[in-house]
């Protein structure tokens, strides 16, 4: 395939793009990391973003947040131009947005409570009891023991640290999660864990999830769509499926590599005609 074959299937038509990101180019000084890049987000979906150390993932993401400029291209999120909108409209699509840095970035200095309690700080006004009861619900929801919340992050386990910072970008209940490396540093069973909460939170609540990671245990797991980074643009997107058959050699060697699962594609359940090589 070719770029100009069609990204999107029939199925992809009939889905809302929560977050649509078009030709857009991100450079530091004559650095060029970003180029005419383009990627769509659906509703409801966990989206896999993979792609070489220092290819620009976290450029992206960064960009998709306003913390980077951009020299071009258009980001749109929820529909609304990102570059069109007043600072009172900013803020509200900042609320409908949910972020897990790397290594939690909790505050050391405030309990799990307090910490997930920043964001209502920030964008709310709630009375305390309100907030503490909002913010008990979120330490429930992401399967933090109740006596969690007056923890503070240097008396938690990494796997904790991670629900609790889940928690806190939860806590003024997002459309969309961007998740950077969840479960880099976590043991295997605690990483299929947190997936399995990812997971959970995308069937039961609609949560949209964009997960950059390294982790190709997650991308067969949960990810129901990949999208690979190289050469300054999306280079393949499509389910995992599809990822495996993929003559691109990076793509190749990343999933169908030595360190790769050995997998049958006819064995998973997404569909392989529903990804493309730009
Ligand atoms: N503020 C900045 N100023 C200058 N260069 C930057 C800046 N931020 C990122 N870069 C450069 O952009 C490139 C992409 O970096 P980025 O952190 O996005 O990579 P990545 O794909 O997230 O890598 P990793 O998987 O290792 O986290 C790197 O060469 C980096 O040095």
């Amino acid at each position: 395939m070719d770029t100009a074959t069609a990204s999107h299937t029939l199925e992809d038509q009939d889905r809302e793009v929560i977050l649509a990101v078009r030709d857009v180019t991100v450079a530091f000084g004559d650095q060029v990391i970003l180029d005419r890049l383009s990627l769509d987000v659906y509703r409801g979906e966990i989206l896999g973003f993979v792609g070489a150390s220092g290819a620009g993932k976290s450029v992206l993401l960064r960009t998709v947040l306003g913390l980077n400029r951009k020299q071009g291209g258009s980001i749109n999120l929820f529909g609304v131009d990102t570059d069109k909108v007043t600072d009172a409209q900013r803020v509200q699509l900042d609320m409908r947005l949910g972020m897990l840095f790397q290594h939690g970035a909790l505050f050391s200095g405030l309990s799990v409570m307090e910490n997930v309690q920043v964001p209502m700080r920030e964008y709310l006004d709630l009375p305390k009891k309100l907030m503490d009861e909002l913010a008990r619900l979120k330490i429930e929801l992401v399967g933090l023991p109740a006596n969690a919340a007056n923890k503070f992050p240097s008396q938690l386990s990494g796997g904790m640290i991670k629900r609790a910072a889940l928690a806190r970008a939860l806590a003024l209940d997002p459309a969309i999660v961007f998740l950077d490396e969840p479960t880099s540093g976590l043991d295997p069973i605690g990483a299929a864990e947190f997936d399995e909460l990812v997971a959970k939170l995308r069937d039961t609540m609609g949560l949209t999830v964009y997960m950059v990671t390294h982790d190709l245990d997650s991308l067969f797991s949960v990810c129901d769509r990949v999208a690979v980074l190289g050469q300054k643009k999306v280079l393949v997107e499509g389910p995992i499926s599809y990822m495996l058959t993929v003559e691109e050699p990076w793509v190749k060697s990343y999933f169908r590599g030595k360190r790769a699962r050995q997998i049958d594609p006819a064995a998973l359940h997404n569909n392989v005609s529903a990804g493309a090589v730009r």
